[in-house]
């Protein structure tokens, strides 16, 4: 008999005991218990993991394998590859865990799929079903038979993941009863933490996983999160449950774990939050190189964002990475119990967009203010300097500005276009073009629809924004309005806008490709918002006789390739998430427009 590859590598295997003949798929299977008594034993001295010989080698991929030769190696890999990661875990002084690449990744390359943990509902929530997470109103409701917790079904009542609380509240005493869904219900502050505790006493190996997380104890005494979890968790667990089990100082952890280490997932309305075994270890970057996305189930995805070289920190951004570099800061301290010192925090500018810059407003200066260092800025004497006329204002009084336009922009309501142009065009005197403010409403902008069904509620206006110095954008402008009004029925005039929202679209997906890279959805819906801008424009410009085929096949192209970066992006979002919708759009449309392209293509032939 002719010994395949994998033959030899059954065969090594078989004799080092760690596969095993499974006689109803008659395949061989790789015994994880013999990995698992291997791996212990490899920490002390690396042994091989296919014939238990001294091992000098370690797999490239995840360090956590030994091999005795390059044999070996290749024979084990068939099995291998699917437990394989491309990362290893280390320790690092400050950043405590982390993970660093152990090979060159590409964007999109799927770093970490895993279940949660544990998961639960968040703290502030109104009453949700235990077993899916899902929001309950008096008519869904129904009471789990043993425990009361209301419940959206009996599958739900069975889940494994209401077996913690449920057991708590039967060995209690009295059933639970809930009856108002409309508000945010008290009871469920615990629910999470109790679901910790739960393995802490029943089930170690989940709780051995849980326990090595970070929960900052010492830092978050001080804080009120910490004076309000002693009164509403510790005191619940033992007053309703009357559990005495754990110590004030046991649950007290659990909940600075939980919040250090919970993700929220928004799957659900309301979103439930979740403890991942290695993706809650990941490092923090406001630039961040690690895209998190979520799977139907509530497990998460994490892809690489960028380009990632061997050795270098994987990271995620734990707040959102449109907040200017103040408020992200602040927030990481008030939340993470770190100041952020990432390559954006340590860079006034961010990268060159001014992000988070305010005007100069000496006279006639074009110069932008900002702090010397963000590090610094938190002293109450820190001064923000111009880049042109080196004249400083007090961080306090640029602090004080910011605010105002902060409360303007809560109140306003965003997708209003006037109200969005008014408040471009007057707060333009204070904030740099890129600034995060613009941004936010830029952003809601470029998602108002492009099409005539949706848009003919805007005024026929040549929107040009205050910011827009692009003096031959303008002139084209007004000529194609001039040419327009002759052709146009008044209620197509939003044709402004679509070519309005077209150029918004493109600067922000410049701007974020600068500041946010590994920021997939972001960069998505831009991208999908521009290629409707385009057809959109493209479509009308034929029908108004302003354009030929050569223009319809160029807008085609250019909408072609948008979806295709689109789908490339997108291509990790659940179907239940925003971002996964559009994602089924664009792969719709970008079948429907391979059509049309063949359709122009046959009608005029190679005209680009
Ligand atoms: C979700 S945990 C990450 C895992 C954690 N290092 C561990 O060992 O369990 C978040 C904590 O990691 C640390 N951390 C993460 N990113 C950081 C960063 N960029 N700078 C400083 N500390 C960071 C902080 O202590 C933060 O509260």
């Amino acid at each position: 008999m002719i010994e395949t590859p994998y033959r030899r590598h059954s065969v090594a295997f078989r004799r080092a005991k760690l596969v095993r003949y499974n006689v109803r798929t008659r395949c061989c299977y790789y015994d994880y218990r013999y990995q698992r008594k291997l791996s212990t034993k490899m920490a002390e001295d690396p042994k091989c993991e296919v014939c238990q010989k001294p091992a000098p080698q370690k797999c490239s991929g995840c360090h956590a394998v030994h091999y005795c030769s390059r044999e070996h190696q290749k024979a084990a890999w068939v099995i291998h590859r699917k437990v394989c990661k491309p990362f290893k875990i280390c320790e690092d002084e400050a950043l405590g865990r982390c993970l660093i690449a152990t090979k060159p990744l590409k964007p999109g390359d799927v770093i970490i799929k895993e279940d949660p943990l544990i998961w639960g509902p968040s703290q502030m929530t109104v009453p949700v079903c235990l077993g899916c997470g899902v929001a309950l109103t008096n008519k869904t409701a129904r009471p789990c038979q043993k425990c009361g917790w209301p419940m959206c079904s009996d599958i739900c009542q069975n889940s494994p993941s209401h077996i913690p609380e449920c057991s708590y509240t039967i060995n209690r005493g009295d059933k639970v009863s809930i009856k108002n869904f409309n508000i945010p219900h008290p009871s469920y502050q615990c629910i999470t933490v109790l679901r910790c505790l739960y393995q802490k006493q029943f089930l170690s190996n989940v709780w051995n996983k849980i326990k090595l997380l970070e929960s900052h104890c010492k830092a978050r005494q001080l804080t009120p999160s910490y004076q309000q979890d002693k009164r509403q968790v510790v005191e619940f667990i033992r007053r309703f449950f009357k559990i005495d089990t754990f110590s004030e100082e046991e649950i007290l952890k659990v909940c600075g774990i939980v919040m250090i280490n919970a993700h929220e997932v928004p799957l659900n309305e309301p979103p439930h939050i979740a403890i991942y075994e290695t993706t809650s270890m990941l490092e923090h970057s406001c630039r961040a190189n690690c895209a998190k996305s979520f799977t139907s189930k509530g497990g998460v995805l994490v892809s690489a964002g960028t380009h990632i070289e061997k050795g270098e920190h994987l990271s995620i951004c734990y707040t959102d990475p449109l907040w200017g570099t103040p408020n992200r800061r602040h927030h990481l301290w008030e939340t993470k119990f770190f100041w952020c010192n990432c390559s954006r925090c340590s860079d006034p500018t961010e990268f060159g967009t001014y992000f988070s810059a305010v005007r100069c407003q000496e006279n006639d200066c074009k110069g932008y203010l900002l702090p010397k260092s963000f590090q610094e800025d938190t002293d109450s004497n820190a001064r923000w300097y111009c880049d042109v006329c080196q004249s400083s204002t007090s961080s306090i009084i640029v602090h004080e500005t910011l605010d105002n336009i902060g409360r303007q922009l809560d109140m306003m309501p965003k997708g209003i276009l006037n109200i969005c142009r008014a408040f471009l065009r007057e707060n333009d005197k204070y904030l740099s073009p890129n600034h995060y403010y613009f941004t936010d409403v830029k952003f809601a902008l470029c998602q108002l629809p492009s099409s005539e069904k949706t848009t003919n509620i805007y005024r026929p206006i040549i929107i040009i924004s205050p910011i827009d110095e692009d003096v031959e954008f303008k002139a084209k402008l007004c000529r194609q309005l001039i040419d327009m009004m002759k052709i146009l029925i008044p209620g197509k005039l939003n044709f402004f806008f679509v070519e309005f929202k077209a150029k918004l679209c493109r600067q922000l997906i410049d701007m974020m490709k600068i500041l946010i890279p590994a920021e997939p959805r972001v960069l998505g819906i831009l991208l999908f918002e521009l290629h409707a801008a385009i057809s959109e424009i493209g479509r009308r410009k034929v029908e108004a006789g302003l354009s030929g085929p050569d223009d319809l096949q160029e807008a085609l192209l250019e909408s072609k390739k948008l979806l295709k970066e689109t789908v490339e992006l997108l291509k990790h979002e659940p179907p239940e998430l925003p971002e996964g919708k559009i994602l089924i759009q664009a792969k719709s449309n970008l079948a429907e427009l391979d059509v049309i392209m063949r359709t122009v293509h046959m009608k005029v032939g190679d005209v680009i």
